[in-house]
């Protein structure tokens, strides 16, 4: 059996008549964490929310568990064990944590019986949360926020988690505090996970393998070794 969880063979998307990601194939295997790095507005985000299927592709296939997925679309996604951190972290400010973890589970179907229990285990995984979980997530720092993000996708219990630069907004200190919790959670769960990042030096830290995306394609796939030295890095860029 192979190990990817979800592959990717010549994928193609794009905005009206311009083509962003041209012939992506890649594998996200079971129990790793991918990290996905390149210029901006080299497709990665495009890349994660095809496969959170909030865009649609023109060409190319989408297959987990070697199932090919005819309409990849956001329920079916979450139904299937993909979760998204999305890239503004997706969360409405005038509501309060429990109120974005109940939408939420309401979105994906997560039956009204075990909704509290589904809490239970995310807050015993990031008991943090339940020191502000009352409170209105516009009023949360970004950090709180980003946790909020990641406990949400976790509520439909993924076995893959596409994060888009989780680091965005917050504090250099705080997002090595954050990645170090989300290595031992992937570990302890198992979790496949497709990080894109653009603060390499933190998010290789946690990662087993790279690729590197440059206009809408895969150029070079490797270990997070190979690119720690920044010269080598930037040649890919
Ligand atoms: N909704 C959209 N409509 C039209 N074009 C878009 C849309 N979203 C992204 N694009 C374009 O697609 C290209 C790829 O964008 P994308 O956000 O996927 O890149 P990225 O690698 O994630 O960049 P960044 O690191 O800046 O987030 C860019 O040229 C961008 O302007």
């Amino acid at each position: 059996m192979t190990n990817a969880l979800i592959s990717v063979d010549n994928l193609r998307v794009g905005y009206g008549g311009r083509v962003v990601l041209d012939n992506v194939s890649l594998d996200i295997r079971r129990n790793e964490v991918l990290c996905l790095v390149g210029h901006n507005g080299a497709g990665k985000s495009t890349l994660l929310n095809s496969l959170f299927g909030l865009v649609s592709r023109q060409g190319g296939e989408i297959s987990i568990d070697g199932q090919r997925l005819n309409h990849p679309e956001p329920k079916k996604m979450a139904a299937l064990g993909i979760g998204l951190v999305p890239e503004d972290r997706g969360i409405f400010p005038g509501l309060t944590v429990d109120e974005i973890f109940r939408l939420a589970m309401w979105a994906t179907d997560v039956p009204q019986r075990e909704q509290s229990e589904r809490i239970e285990w995310v807050m015993s995984i990031l008991p943090r949360i339940k020191t502000f979980y009352d409170r209105r997530a516009g009023t949360l720092s970004g950090g709180q926020q980003q946790m909020v993000s990641i406990a949400r996708a976790l509520l439909s219990r993924p076995r893959c988690l596409l994060m888009d630069e989780p680091s965005i907004g917050l504090a250099p200190k705080l997002f090595q505090d954050l990645l170090q919790p989300i290595r031992q959670l992937q570990q302890q769960l198992a979790l496949s996970i497709l990080l894109v990042e653009q603060n390499v030096k933190e998010a290789f830290k946690v990662s087993d393998r790279v690729l590197v995306m440059r206009s809408g394609a895969i150029i070079h796939e490797t270990s997070p070794d190979e690119l720690a030295d920044n010269k080598v890095l930037m040649q890919f860029y």
